[in-house]
C-alpha cells in the first residue's frame, strides 16, 4: 500500500551489494544546506534555502538515487548538496529530508486505500467556502475538517462572498467543534486582513472549490503570488502557472508590499517570521479511507475523555447503543450547557458520518 511505501522509504535499507565506502564518498554530507520545498513540478524541486536570512535565495533541485523511491512534497524540510548557489543552469541534489511535523494526507476517494501525501508541515487548514455563488456544501466542508484534524492541523473556515448571503447558519455548524471561522468579501479590504492576523507565523493550507473565490483571497494575502510561484528562477521550465500541484507562498506581514516600518525591530520581525500560504490548485475534496475514528476523536479532548466509557465497538454514531456521549449531554449541569454539548455532539457526529460515508 502506498502507506507502507511512503513510510518505510524513509528508513535507508543497507544495501547488501554495493558495500562501497559510502561514508567517504558522502561524508554525512557535511556540506549540505536546508531548504524548505515550496514546489514540486516533475521530478524538479522548487526550494528557499537560509530562509530568513539575508543569504536567502531559491534553488532547482532534483532528488539523490539513494532517494528515489522517498516521496518529497511541499513543506518539507530538505537538505541539499551539489551546486546551490541558485544560479541559472544549476541543479542541486536532495540527499536528506527533514523528519515532519505533519502530513496533510488524502486519499483518492474512500474506497480506494491508494493514499497520497499533499502538504507536510503544514499547521493550518484553510478551507475556502462561498456563502452563495456556489453555494456551500457541508459535507465537502465536513471532509476537509476530518483530514485536518487527523493530521493534527487546526482549521480556519473562511467565507467568502459576505457581499451575497450570511455567515451566520455556517458558523452554528462549525463554531460548536471549535472551528475558527472568518468571514471575507473582495470589496472590502478590511476583510482580507482578518484572515492574515490568522496566518502569521504559519504554514497554512488554503483548500476550496473552484469559484469560491480561493485565488482573489489568495492574490489579495500575497499580491505577487503569481510571481512567487517562480520564487525560484524561470529555470523551472514551462507550465509552471498552469501547475497543478501545491506551491507554497510567502505570506508578506502587510497588505500591498508596504516597506517594513520597523526592519530593526530584531529577529522577530520582518519578511522572516511572516508564515506561508500553499496553495492547493489541483485539491477539490479529500477521500478519508485512511481515517481512523479513533484519531478524529482524539482531534476533541472532552469528547475523547467521554468516549472512554463507551461500550467496546462504540461507533459512537447517533444510533450506537449506551453511547457515553448521549450521556455526556444528559448530565448537563444546566440548559446552557447542555445546548453546547448538544451542538458539540451533532457536530461531532457529522464529521464521523463524513468519515464512515462514501460520498
Ligand atoms: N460577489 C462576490 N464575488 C466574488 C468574491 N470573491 C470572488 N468573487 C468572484 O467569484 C469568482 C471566482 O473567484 P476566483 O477567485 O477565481 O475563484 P477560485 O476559487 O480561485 O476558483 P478557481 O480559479 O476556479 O479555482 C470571480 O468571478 C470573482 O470575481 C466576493 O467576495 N464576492
Ligand atoms: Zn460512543
Amino acid at each position: 500500500m502506498a502507506r507502507s511505501r511512503d513510510e518505510h522509504a524513509r528508513y535507508d535499507r543497507p544495501s547488501k551489494k554495493g558495500s562501497r565506502p559510502r561514508t567517504k564518498q558522502r561524508p554525512e554530507h557535511a556540506d549540505a544546506v536546508t531548504g524548505l520545498v515550496t514546489g514540486v513540478d516533475r521530478g524538479r524541486y522548487t526550494l528557499v534555502v537560509d530562509d530568513g536570512t539575508p543569504d536567502e535565495h531559491g534553488v532547482l533541485a532534483m532528488k539523490a538515487r539513494e532517494l528515489t523511491r522517498t516521496r518529497v512534497v511541499v513543506g518539507d524540510r530538505v537538505d541539499v548538496v551539489g551546486d546551490t548557489t541558485g544560479d541559472e543552469g544549476t541543479l542541486a541534489r536532495i540527499v536528506r529530508i527533514g523528519d515532519r511535523t505533519s502530513v496533510l494526507r488524502r486519499t483518492a476517494d474512500d474506497t480506494d486505500p491508494y493514499e497520497r501525501i499533499v502538504v507536510a508541515n503544514a499547521d493550518q487548514l484553510v478551507i475556502v467556502t462561498a456563502l452563495a455563488q456556489p453555494e456551500p456544501r457541508t459535507g465537502m466542508i465536513d471532509r476537509c475538517v476530518v483530514a485536518a484534524y487527523e493530521a493534527r492541523m487546526d482549521v480556519l473556515l473562511c467565507l467568502t462572498k459576505a457581499d451575497l448571503a450570511s455567515p451566520d447558519a455556517l458558523r452554528t455548524l462549525y463554531e460548536p467543534l471549535g472551528v475558527e471561522v472568518v468571514v471575507t468579501r473582495a470589496d472590502d479590504d478590511a476583510t482580507v486582513e482578518t484572515v492574515r492576523e490568522r496566518l502569521v507565523g504559519r504554514t497554512s493550507v488554503f483548500v476550496g472549490h473552484s469559484g469560491v473565490g480561493k485565488s482573489t483571497l489568495i492574490n489579495a494575502l500575497v499580491p505577487d503570488a503569481r510571481r512567487s510561484t517562480g520564487v525560484v528562477n524561470d529555470v523551472t521550465g514551462r507550465g509552471r502557472h498552469t501547475s497543478t500541484s501545491a506551491v507554497a507562498l510567502r505570506l508578506p506581514t502587510g497588505p500591498a508590499a508596504e516597506p517594513d516600518p520597523s526592519p530593526a525591530l530584531g529577529s522577530g520581525h520582518g519578511v522572516t517570521h511572516d508564515g506561508w500560504v500553499i496553495d492547493t490548485p489541483g485539491v477539490r475534496s479529500f477521500g478519508l479511507a485512511h481515517v481512523e475514528t479513533a484519531n478524529l476523536l482524539a482531534a476533541f479532548e472532552d469528547l475523547d475523555a467521554v468516549a472512554a466509557e463507551c461500550p467496546r465497538g462504540c461507533t459512537h454514531l447517533a444510533d450506537s447503543p449506551d453511547c457515553a456521549l448521549d450521556a455526556w449531554v444528559e448530565s448537563s449541569a444546566d440548559d446552557e450547557v447542555r445546548a453546547v454539548r448538544t451542538a458539540r455532539l451533532a457536530s461531532f457526529r457529522r464529521l464521523l458520518t463524513a468519515r464512515s460515508a462514501a460520498e
